[in-house]
């Protein structure tokens, strides 16, 4: 592995380059590359009085900067003798509260909050879901870098995963560009990539919609490429399908996967206007 200390972010990484293994195992990929640092901050574009929080903070490479802009920094780090030198590193920097923490046990912020993190890549689904499922998210806008192929797959299309059709019907994810993983110390096995999450204003549906929006696509998207009438013939009459065809203006044979997030709203809608409650799925 060549190594260039001159071009690393946290000098103090020296002492925290472990093992590639032990490295793969608790994801610690630390970022190489002050440039990446600074085109992640401009993307979340931080207010003064705004909260971020860093997950998977370590020795704070990101925290620190972030602490420059923000309002306030929560930097989760689970490793901890990582957590102990981002603590030494920011000890007089009042706005920086470090967190020796699984990520998974953090209580998230009760008001609006940002994320601006380079997460442990073994965990990128389970922290998408802490940050963007359930009702009450206060998720305003997050600026993650994760695996290449994970966000390809987030922001692609047609959607035919439920759980990517929730988090997009309430938010924007977006793909702004890869990171090749020389940019990290010790380099993961992929290439990475940066992505940009934003909450919809307004969104399609209300916020408390959302488990049973969630429940309802699962069920609908079992098979992503059956025809919409197939698909959807186990909540709503062949009339209403009819009807729900027409508004949507697609065949009764268009793959329900391919629709779009307006019109799984409206179908989403009349569900809940127009069929008895012991027919939505749970
Ligand atoms: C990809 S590294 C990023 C480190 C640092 N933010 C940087 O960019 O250089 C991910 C970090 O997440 C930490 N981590 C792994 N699992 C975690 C968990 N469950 N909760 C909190 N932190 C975790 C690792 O110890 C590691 O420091």
């Amino acid at each position: 592995m060549r190594r260039n200390h001159k071009k690393t972010a946290c000098p103090q990484l020296r002492r925290h380059t472990h093992p590639q293994q032990q490295s793969q195992r608790h994801g610690q990929h630390f970022l190489r590359d002050k440039q990446i640092i600074e085109e992640m901050i401009k993307q979340a574009d931080i207010q003064p009085a705004d909260t971020v929080i860093d997950i998977g903070a370590g020795a704070g490479a990101i925290t620190l900067a972030l602490a420059q802009r923000a309002g306030s920094v929560l930097a989760v780090e689970k490793d901890n003798g990582l957590a102990q030198t981002l603590r030494k590193r920011s000890a007089s920097l009042r706005n920086v509260t470090v967190v020796e923490k699984d990520i998974m046990n953090l209580r998230l912020p009760r008001d609006p909050y940002l994320a601006v993190a380079n997460i442990p890549f073994y965990m990128t689904t389970s922290i998408l879901k802490l940050l963007m499922n359930g009702s009450g998210s206060k998720l305003k806008r997050a600026i993650l870098l994760i695996e290449k192929g994970a966000a390809l797959g987030f922001t692609s299309r047609p959607i035919t995963k439920p759980s990517i059709l929730a988090w997009r019907m309430w938010y924007d994810l977006k793909m702004i560009r890869v990171v090749e993983r020389r940019h990290f110390s010790p380099p993961p096995k992929v290439d990475a990539a940066l992505l940009l999450i934003q909450k919809k204003t307004p969104a399609f549906l209300e916020e408390h919609h959302f488990h049973r929006f969630l429940a309802f696509a699962e069920d609908v998207l079992r098979y992503p490429r059956m025809p919409v009438y197939l698909a959807l013939s186990g909540i709503f009459t062949p009339p209403q399908i009819k009807k729900l065809c027409l508004h949507a203006g697609v065949d009764r044979d268009f793959p329900i996967c391919k629709l779009n997030e307006q019109q799984w709203a409206a179908v989403y809608t009349t569900m809940i206007q127009h069929v008895p409650s012991f027919r939505w799925p749970k």
